[in-house]
């Protein structure tokens, strides 16, 4: 067989299986509370077991599975609201499953009737020993992420940090029964695939999916472990390709396993995985991410994601480790329960990748296995100050090229700040600040919750300067504050863990008041003089690099930087300046989308040059 290094399959008839299969005969189950009652919705005839058989049944093809699932997200997913609050998806489903029998409809009292229903994660995976991937990361990483994670296990490894010494699957009707018990009494939102082991197994997984719908499929394609074993039989690709992706939401190769999806075509460069994104969105899921991590050559971690009508280039840094084992799970995962919790497609990528970049750079030092690839320490927020929320909901990457609006350039250029803003996303700008000194409240916030509509829309963080009220009254993305403007500290207390908090520092001492204060990032300046900002002092090129070689956080660099000089400030060769903040370099200019592009290309030569 392909997939086993001494691989022997489980027996079926296993004694503890008979006597799982009687008890569930005897027609009793636990209610949602855990207590025993009788006339189990799960697993006694006539009942809840029968009306999810019949919202199976119902919903068996894939016509209706598709039909169910875009239900479920034009009902919660893609408003982007935190799906915590409520569960009309759950219960939507649960009367989508029979909502004439009267015990589905007490199932769903006693399920949402006081309690807190968690976002659920299904993962279907294998069982990684070394637990660094497999089922072991993806419980990690929805826990850390705050999800609920059950787990289907297809098969168990005996793998550590050298490499994998064994598979042995787990038999098809084992992972179908499995399946079947969690999906039909446990609320699942999401399920997330890993190893898949043979191509039956993801014949039953599809089965299993069209009996039971779920609100999202996220389909991590593994087939070859990072140690170079082999995970999958060759045949799986063929099921994924005839059969899961055309019922995935999204589907997260790496080039590697994109390549081997599509019959080996070589990808060597950027410009190949944005190919790779299309040909693999033409094989059926809504959404591809091709994961740039390990592209020959490549020195940043880009990934593409594509959505079958626009691309998204997604930047991370490369952190030098070598506990990398377990990342691509852990990032699936994440996409999954981000999804789960309710967040549109985009979000939850962005999210799940700056989990990942922060897992891996908290986890770079520590020293678990003798073997060349460690493990993630997925819970690395229960060991920091920082609370993992945060991390959530900020891309560091997102300060590449930050957009700060100026209302006098605005009224001079007789532009709109709605105008300005989309100008400046379309030429690509990765963040916005919306910084109006001189407008009213009302006006303020009317502005901006007509930004925060088109930056949602394009997946472009947005904050505001100084107006903590503003950020609240438009639901922005978080805040930039000064020194002199409200703390960072009582700032966070107001937002909450969830937004993003800048603070201006010229010194290393406000930099690290602002990491304890709970600042996602710094911006650093005026780095050279401006007419922008009035009585500003310049901290120059050098006062820039201590700041950052001080800073625990990401840094971005302002004042009085334009095409000309943005590569002189890129090149300090500090690893957390991320980027560079402009006012009047795009908005004192009369076609802002120009300008945006030429800087944006000038940043991107920069970053590139210095990798090589
Ligand atoms: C990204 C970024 N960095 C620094 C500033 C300056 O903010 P602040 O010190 O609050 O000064 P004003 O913008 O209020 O004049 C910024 N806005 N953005
Ligand atoms: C807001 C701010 N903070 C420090 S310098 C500056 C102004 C930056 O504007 P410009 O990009 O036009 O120099």
């Amino acid at each position: 067989m392909g997939v086993a290094k001494g691989a022997s399959p489980t027996s079926g008839s296993h004694p503890l299986e008979r006597r799982e299969r009687k008890s569930k005969g005897e027609g009793e189950g636990k209610g949602c509370t855990g207590e025993r009652r009788r006339g189990s919705p799960v697993t006694s005839g006539p009942d809840g077991r029968l009306a999810r058989a019949e919202a199976g049944a119902g919903a068996s093809g894939s016509e209706e599975w598709k039909r169910g699932q875009a239900r479920g997200w034009a009902e919660d997913g893609e408003t982007g609201k935190n799906y915590t609050r409520s569960f009309p998806g759950i219960r939507a489903r649960i009367s989508r499953g029979g909502a004439s029998g009267p015990i589905t409809a007490a199932m769903s009292t006693m399920c949402s009737g006081g309690g807190r229903r968690m976002p659920h994660v299904l993962t279907v995976a294998g069982s990684d020993s070394g637990a660094g991937a497999g089922i072991q990361a993806d419980i990690k990483a929805c826990g850390a992420l705050g999800a609920y994670c059950s787990s289907v296990v297809t098969a168990v490894t005996a793998q550590n940090t050298v490499g994998v010494q064994g598979v042995h699957p787990i038999p098809e009707e084992f992972v179908e029964e499995q399946l079947r018990s969690v999906l039909e009494d446990m609320g699942v939102d999401v399920v997330k695939t890993g190893m898949l082991p043979s191509v039956g197994v993801v014949k039953v997984l599809c089965q299993s999916l069209k009996k039971f719908p779920v609100r999202a499929l996220v389909v991590d394609p593994v087939m070859v472990s990072t140690s170079g074993d082999v995970l999958a039989e060759s045949s799986t690709l063929s099921g994924y390709r005839d059969e899961l992706f055309a019922m995935a939401d999204i589907v997260t190769p790496n080039v590697k396993e994109a390549s081997a999806l599509l019959g080996g075509v070589p990808l060597r460069t950027v410009a190949d995985m944005y190919s790779a994104a299309k040909s693999i969105h033409n094989l059926g899921p809504k959404n591809v991410l091709v994961k740039g991590g390990d592209l020959p050559g490549s020195s940043d971690a880009i990934d593409i994601f594509f959505d079958g009508k626009k691309y998204h280039e997604l930047l991370g840094s490369r952190v030098k480790t070598r506990n990398t084992h377990g990342t691509g799970c852990t990032l699936a995962s994440c996409i999954a329960a981000e999804l789960a919790k309710g967040l549109p497609m985009l979000r939850a990528v962005q999210n799940a990748k700056t989990f990942v970049q922060y897992a891996l750079d908290y986890s770079k030092d520590i020293i678990i296995g003798n073997g060349p690839q460690g493990p993630l320490d997925h819970l690395f927020s229960l060991e920091t100050h920082s609370c993992n929320a945060r991390a959530r909901s900020f891309n560091a990457s997102d300060l590449f090229l930050y957009a700060v609006t100026d209302s006098t350039m605005n009224r001079k250029w007789n532009r709109s700040i709605v105008a300005a803003v989309k100008a400046s996303i379309e030429g690509g700008a990765t963040i916005i600040q919306l910084r109006e000194k001189e407008a009213e409240t009302c006006e303020f916030v009317e502005a901006a919750t007509a930004c925060i509509q088109i930056c949602r829309s394009s997946g472009v963080p947005l904050l505001i300067n100084d107006r903590i009220d503003v950020a609240l009254a438009c639901d922005a993305d978080g805040v930039h504050v000064g020194q002199s403007d409200m703390p960072a500290r009582i700032a966070r207390k107001i937002l909450g863990p969830g937004k993003i908090i800048g603070v201006s520092c010229k010194t290393p001492a406000q930099a690290e008041q602002a990491w304890a204060d709970g600042a996602d990032y710094i911006g650093c300046g005026g780095v050279f003089p401006t007419a922008t900002k009035q009585n500003n002092t310049t901290v120059g090129l050098d006062g820039l690099k201590s700041v950052c070689l001080a800073s625990k956080l990401p840094v971005v660099a302002i004042g009085g930087i334009g095409v000309v000089n943005a590569r002189s400030v890129m090149e300090i060769g500090a690893p957390n300046l991320k980027g560079v903040a402009v006012v009047s370099a795009l908005f004192d200019r009369e076609c802002i989308l120009t300008e945006a592009r030429k800087l944006r290309s000038v940043l991107t030569d920069s970053i590139s040059e210095n990798c090589r």
